[in-house]
């Protein structure tokens, strides 16, 4: 279920995805990171099974992709800020990132 994260649970949520690598975006209620991978190939597996979830969530990245860098910003754009499928879409690419890096 999709549900935009507010008031204590919130909290909760973004110290957790700061410990993982995950930083609050400046001026907007989103978050981002910076994936790097061994070469363009697993950077683009990552993003092939990430694509995959994605579509089933319709729930998409705002990603750029050079050679073997994946930059990441998450937000649930009608809500106009962060909700659970964000930070099931982060798990998960914390998860597809740890089988895919060097
Ligand atoms: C029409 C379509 O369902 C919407 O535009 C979806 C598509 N993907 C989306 N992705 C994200 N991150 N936020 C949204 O609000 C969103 N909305």
């Amino acid at each position: 279920m999709r549900e935009k994260l507010e008031g204590e649970q919130r909290d909760l949520v973004i110290q957790k995805l700061k410990s993982n690598g995950w930083q609050l975006v400046a001026n907007r209620d989103a978050i981002k990171k910076n994936f790097e991978f061994e070469n363009f190939n697993q950077a683009f597996a990552f993003m092939t099974r990430v694509a995959l979830l994605a579509e089933k969530l319709d729930h998409h990245p705002e990603w750029e992709n050079v050679y073997n860098k994946v930059n990441v910003t998450l937000s649930t754009h009608d809500l106009k800020g962060l909700s659970t499928y964000d930070v099931q879409m982060a798990s998960f690419m914390d998860e597809v990132h740890s089988l895919h890096k060097k």
